[in-house]
């Protein structure tokens, strides 16, 4: 019995650690200085840091909210995933990001389960991590993003 205890906690540790927390919520927007602004007046403190990440074609900020992060992001040319979005739907939520320690684990099981990677390698981020998309297709239209943590 105590082994069998030992056991259901060392599974339960195994999952928790797998994806440990929402990293950010990734909002796409029109005008980041525009949405600055608006998010600054909204959450009383300026972003922590803007950032440009052109393999992305994208423009971002970061707002710090307890663990995690708001980012929005700006498009900066027009084959961008974020103009694409707002051209289709209009600003508003883009993707939700995990957290997760070992990147090409969580690929590596997340592709055995039979969800779509965008990357089959992971990329370069905003705010020092390395990042994996899962196609919306396969998670109940939610763009999920995996992000590893670079030491
Ligand atoms: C700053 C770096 C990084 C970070 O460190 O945080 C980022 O966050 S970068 C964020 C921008 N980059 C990405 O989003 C990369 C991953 N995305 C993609 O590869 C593509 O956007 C996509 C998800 C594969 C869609 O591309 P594509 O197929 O070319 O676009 P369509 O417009 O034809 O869309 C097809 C289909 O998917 C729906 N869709 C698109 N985006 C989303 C989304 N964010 N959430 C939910 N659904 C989405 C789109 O509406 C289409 O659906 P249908 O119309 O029903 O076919
Ligand atoms: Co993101």
């Amino acid at each position: 019995m105590a082994n069998n205890h030992c056991l259901l906690l060392l599974i339960v540790i195994q999952t928790i650690q797998k994806m440990l927390k929402v990293e950010h919520i990734g909002i796409a927007v029109k005008s980041l200085k525009e949405s600055n602004d608006l998010f600054t007046k909204l959450f009383a403190r300026p972003p922590y840091k803007t950032e440009a990440v052109e393999s992305e074609g994208v423009s971002t900020s970061f707002f710090q909210m307890g663990e995690s992060k708001i980012e929005l992001l700006e498009a900066t040319n027009e084959d961008s995933a974020i103009a694409k979005f707002i051209a289709k739907r209009g600003e508003g939520i883009h993707h939700i990001a995990y957290e997760v320690e070992d990147i090409l684990k969580e690929m590596e099981r997340l592709s055995k389960e039979g969800f779509t990677l965008l990357n089959k390698e992971p990329k370069k981020g905003a705010d020092n991590k390395l990042v994996c998309f899962l196609h919306p297709k396969t998670t109940n239209g939610v763009l999920i993003e995996l992000c590893q943590e670079i030491k």
